[in-house]
């Protein structure tokens, strides 16, 4: 009876102790000189004339940035700089924007070389929203149509980035940049209809995932967002020509608002997170395809990947069925 309450009695002392050191370590934390703090830092946003990209813009001038978007549309970047201005949450603060086609090596460098200039002020934080998918059918799709989609959406992270990083190599603390890529949960998994458009965004994974390990040479610190649906103007457009099959199995993801998806994907920057999900669908499927990078919460992504582990064969079952009752119903009506 004693040994049973001695042994009770350390392991209450022992927990106490834990308690006591995990709690003290969360109010005595330093806090990061380099944690992320929008204001007064000079925003690149790729993509920031619409979608997700400007839903960005808006949060980030909430919260005292100065900031420069980037698209190719000059009537867009316009309305969008109004928007983002009337977010502003100080006088001082500028909002520019620069028209490029980023998928232009040199245009994509003279963008940002262009924007610090006006701003006088280098970059510190590079978010990579700009891309769109052209969802159909790899059978017909031209050669033209997959160089498209990888120019679109991996060369225009992938060049923007490259300029990011010449510049943050002289910038007065590198340490304090980041390189922030939006890839999709196309990124993640392979889904039908979007054969070209996961090449291009499996393709950004691994930038992402070579630049998170290379950079820590410079302490320059890089994320990756993987959303599921998000309800953009892209979406709408994109929607158009999309695979009844596509939207079939997509619908199983309850999607988000662009400024739900800038707020979650901020949110993930600023815990530290290298690699950010939307939702609980997402998380699973982040979690069952991790690879070596690291997790967000060691015992949360294990968890969940061992849910993934459980649900992602029983959703794969239904979903390989719609593909094989589309490939039974398209011949039937030839
Ligand atoms: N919407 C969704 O369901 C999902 C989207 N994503 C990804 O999130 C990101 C944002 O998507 P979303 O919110 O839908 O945005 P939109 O598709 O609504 O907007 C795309 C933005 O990128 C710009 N852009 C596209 N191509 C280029 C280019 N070659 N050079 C410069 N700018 C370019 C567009 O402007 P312009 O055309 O004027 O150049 C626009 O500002 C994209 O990378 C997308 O792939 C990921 C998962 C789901
Ligand atoms: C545990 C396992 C459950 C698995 C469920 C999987 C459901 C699939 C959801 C797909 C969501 C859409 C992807 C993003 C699309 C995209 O990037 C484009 N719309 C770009 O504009």
């Amino acid at each position: 009876m004693s040994v049973m309450i001695g042994g009770l009695h350390s392991i209450v002392v022992a927990s106490s102790i834990v308690f006591l050191l995990a709690f003290a370590t969360m109010v005595f934390r330093k806090k990061d000189k380099n944690s992320f703090e929008p204001k007064d830092k000079h925003v690149y946003i790729t993509g920031g004339s619409q979608g997700t990209g400007l839903a960005l813009a808006k949060l980030l001038a909430e919260r005292g940035a100065h900031v420069t978007i980037v698209a190719r549309s000059v009537d867009k970047l316009k309305a969008a700089q109004l928007e983002i201005s009337a977010c502003k949450s100080n006088e001082e603060q500028i909002i520019r924007y620069e028209s490029a086609d980023l998928c232009v090596p040199d245009l994509a460098a003279d963008a940002m070389k262009r924007a610090e200039q006006e701003m006088k002020k280098k970059v510190d934080y590079v978010f990579m929203c700009a891309g769109s998918a052209r969802p159909g059918f790899f059978a017909s799709a031209s050669p033209a149509d997959l160089e498209k989609e990888m120019q679109t959406d991996y060369f225009t992270a992938a060049y923007t980035a490259h300029a990011a990083v010449q510049s943050f190599l002289t910038h007065s603390s590198p340490a304090s940049c980041r390189l922030v890529f939006v890839s999709s949960v196309c990124g993640l998994m392979g889904l039908p209809g979007y054969a070209a458009y996961c090449g291009a965004k499996f393709a950004v994974r691994g930038l992402a995932e070579a630049l998170r390990m290379e950079l820590l040479m410079y302490g320059i610190k890089v994320h990756i967002y993987f959303p599921g649906t998000i309800y953009s103007p892209g979406l709408e457009e994109e929607n158009k020509t999309k695979p009844q099959l596509t939207k079939d199995i997509e619908g199983a993801d309850e999607g988000v608002t662009p400024a739900k998806a800038a707020a979650i994907l901020v949110r993930g920057v600023e815990k530290e997170h290298y690699s950010i999900s939307s939702d609980f669908t997402g998380d699973l499927i982040r979690t069952m395809t991790k690879g070596a990078p690291p997790a967000n919460n060691a015992f949360m992504d294990g968890l969940y990947s061992c849910i993934a582990w459980i649900a992602m064969p029983i959703w794969r079952m239904g979903a390989d069925a719609k593909a094989v009752n589309e490939g039974k119903r398209l011949k039937k009506a030839n």
